[in-house]
């Protein structure tokens, strides 16, 4: 069973914020003890950047790392997977106690074939994808590129097969890149539609850009930079944390 997802707090208009440190912008020599201290400080789940040097122009860690990490430490592991077979690694991240598995919809169908998936109907590759993450036991995360329409996701949302939508809000692949408002947009026609979804935010959020993603609707909030490269890390946690309570309005 992988751990519990934030539950709706009667009363706001949005699900729970949620903080999610990158641990891409750690010392990855010291992940445990990096990740013991971001909880200790008060992030909620810890943010994993899988990537193959395929799907994007880097290579990061993978079900090896993840599962000697999960010995140290009992958070939720949120994996965002930057490759590009996911269905691969399914099991090796279910065994190594991954609990949010998200993939990239453009992953799901090769190159060039992404403008066969319609906003009206599901994709078979991508049902199969999904059901395959659920049966291994993990929460599914959905994503798509800042370039790819948003519309896309809406089969699997209005179905209630996925999760948490993430919202890329750079070029995946590396961190500290600037943050572009004009994909965070698409949290707010995804918050229009669905008041209580897990809306991840990921890429460039810092203080300053914290309050345009929530204003859109966002309520997860993934940042490396700005968290691991702060001077006081806690202090970051915090500030991101209440700018995206802020726009929770009590109706
Ligand atoms: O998925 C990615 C990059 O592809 C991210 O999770 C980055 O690691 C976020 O880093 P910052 O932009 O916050 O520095
Ligand atoms: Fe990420």
């Amino acid at each position: 069973m992988p751990r519990a997802l934030p539950t709706v707090i009667p009363g706001r208009d949005r699900p729970p914020t949620v903080i999610c440190p990158s641990m891409l912008s750690s010392d990855f020599a010291r992940l445990a003890e990096e990740s013991q201290r971001m909880i200790e400080l008060g992030a909620d789940w810890l943010h994993l950047d899988v990537m193959d040097g395929n799907f994007v122009p880097n290579l990061t860690i993978g079900a090896p790392i993840i599962g000697c990490l999960r010995k140290h430490s009992d958070a939720f592991f949120d994996c965002h997977l930057m490759v590009t077979n996911p269905k691969q690694w399914i099991q090796d991240f279910a065994k190594a106690g991954a609990d949010m598995y998200t993939f990239h919809i453009e992953s799901v169908l090769p190159s060039g074939e992404i403008e066969s998936l319609s906003s009206e109907h599901a994709h078979p590759a991508v049902t199969e994808l999904i059901t395959l993450i659920r049966q291994a036991g993990m929460h599914v995360g959905i994503t798509l590129k800042p370039e790819t329409p948003v519309e896309l996701l809406f089969p699997y949302v209005t179905a209630g097969l996925v999760d948490m939508v993430l919202v890329m809000t750079v070029k995946p692949g590396f961190g500290g890149q600037k943050f572009m408002p004009e994909a965070a947009a698409k949290c707010r026609v995804l918050r229009d539609k669905w008041p209580h979804l897990l809306i991840q935010v990921d890429g460039g959020v810092d203080i300053n850009t914290v309050a345009t993603a929530a204003v859109f609707g966002a309520n997860v909030i993934v940042a490396g930079t700005a968290i691991l490269g702060a001077s006081d890390p806690g202090e970051a946690i915090s500030t991101l944390r209440a700018a995206v309570d802020k726009t929770a309005v009590v109706p």
